[in-house]
């Protein structure tokens, strides 16, 4: 068959089901989410960043003795060398922190010596490697940007607490730390997004780990995609007050312009993660005095909703959330990032475990064959 003889087109690859994964469910009738068949609830409730990256890359929660060893693993990878620290204080401030972490992870392909052992024990410990050390760097960017010194990892904090205390040289209160530990178990993981389908099809070439975390970093940072948690602070700050936020999107919607934060490929009833991330992000509001934030988000909510009833993503509580917890908003997606190379990676053994080259038809709308006149 050639390219020429697809006889239907399936733009954006809409509802096609291009392989299996045990991995997640997403089920829009429902609204719900499991991971390796827990509800994604019932993670955010009672497990621990770390527990949840174990269980999407083995399949089952730790036991006690399971979580001990991991906890010390993740804890021992995370110092990142001068030369990569180094590496990252010669980017341009101007450049994108999403460009910082694209570049890192491509340097730890660089420097990784079995770089091509994409043996699932080897990419386990690699995915370790990434999950463990990614944080050290987007904190350091992240105070490098505010003419600070990096703060070094600290061994006996937990994963989220940890970042938190790279990025503002303390651990805050627990009810912000609890927050910011659910939305890194909500972004972990969602079957075939853009990114994660970036990663697969780099490694269905039998490419490295790496380069496949490289492309899937790409694919996030899109404001489709991942970029629009930065979108929706962006938007908000612009509207300024709650009182403005009804005409703003009143304005969005008669110009016809996409507003970030909003609809989805999957979920046409709502996004099953909100009404977590939401609670999260009232939280932090009633704790940071940020109440008029969700104000805000209650309007334009209801006003799109009512005008068009399309209903809000996870990147639009995440967004407000991540800016009141004191975050700069460039920094908003290199987050995401942390969480979700948790995910790319499961999906990346999961590739390579049973793998099948990607490549998909195209239907071909160009001239006719024609010969070269010299
Ligand atoms: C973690 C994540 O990645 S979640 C997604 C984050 N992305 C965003 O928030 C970006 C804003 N949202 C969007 O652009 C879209 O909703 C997408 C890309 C996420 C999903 O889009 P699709 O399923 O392809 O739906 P599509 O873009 O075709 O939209 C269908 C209709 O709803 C409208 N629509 C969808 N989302 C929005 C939106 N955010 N604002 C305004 N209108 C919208 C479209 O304009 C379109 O209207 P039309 O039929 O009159 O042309
Ligand atoms: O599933 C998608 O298309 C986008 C999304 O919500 C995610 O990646 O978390």
């Amino acid at each position: 068959m050639t390219d020429t003889a697809v006889p239907t087109t399936f733009k954006g690859l809409a509802g096609v089901v291009v392989d299996t994964t045990a991995i997640s469910k997403v089920v829009p009738e429902t609204n719900s989410l499991t991971y390796r068949g827990y509800a994604v609830q019932d993670l955010a409730a009672h497990c621990s960043f770390e527990q949840v990256a174990y269980l999407l890359w083995n399949g089952e929660l730790p036991t006690d003795a399971e979580l001990t060893l991991f906890m010390q693993r993740e804890r021992a990878e995370r110092r990142a060398d001068r030369s990569l620290l180094g590496l990252v204080a010669k980017l341009p401030e101007s450049c994108h922190p999403m460009d910082v972490v694209r570049t890192a992870i491509s340097y730890l392909g660089a420097e990784d010596p079995a770089e091509a052992d994409a043996s699932p024990t080897a990419n386990r410990a690699k995915s370790l490697r990434m999950m463990a050390v990614l944080p050290t760097i987007v904190a350091a960017d992240h105070r490098r940007r505010r003419g600070l010194d990096p703060v070094a990892p600290h061994h006996s904090l937990g994963f989220a607490e940890n970042f938190l205390n790279m990025c503002f040289g303390k651990v805050p209160d627990a009810e912000i730390v609890k927050a910011f530990e659910v939305s890194l178990i909500l972004y972990a993981e969602h079957s075939f997004n853009a990114s994660t389908f970036a990663a697969r099809v780099v490694t269905s070439t039998m490419s490295d780990i790496y380069s496949a975390v490289t492309a899937a970093i790409g694919a996030l940072k899109g404001p489709l995609h991942g970029g629009a948690n930065e979108a929706v602070m962006h938007d908000m700050l612009e509207i300024g007050e709650p009182d403005r936020a009804e005409e703003w999107m009143r304005g969005k919607l008669a110009r016809k312009e996409k507003v970030m934060g909003f609809g989805h490929r999957v979920y046409k009833h709502g996004d099953s993660r909100v009404p977590t991330m939401k609670e999260a992000f009232r939280d932090v509001a009633a704790h940071t005095d940020g109440e008029k934030w969700v104000r805000m988000y209650d309007i334009l909510e209801k006003t799109m909703g009512d005008a068009t009833g399309i209903k809000p993503n996870l990147d639009f509580p995440t967004g407000p959330a991540y800016y009141l917890m004191g975050f700069d908003i460039e920094v908003f997606t290199p987050i995401f990032v942390m969480s979700r190379i948790t995910g790319w990676t499961a999906h990346i053994i999961e590739q390579s475990e049973s793998n099948a080259l990607i490549r998909p038809l195209s239907e071909y709308t160009g001239v006719p064959q024609r010969s070269v006149v010299a």
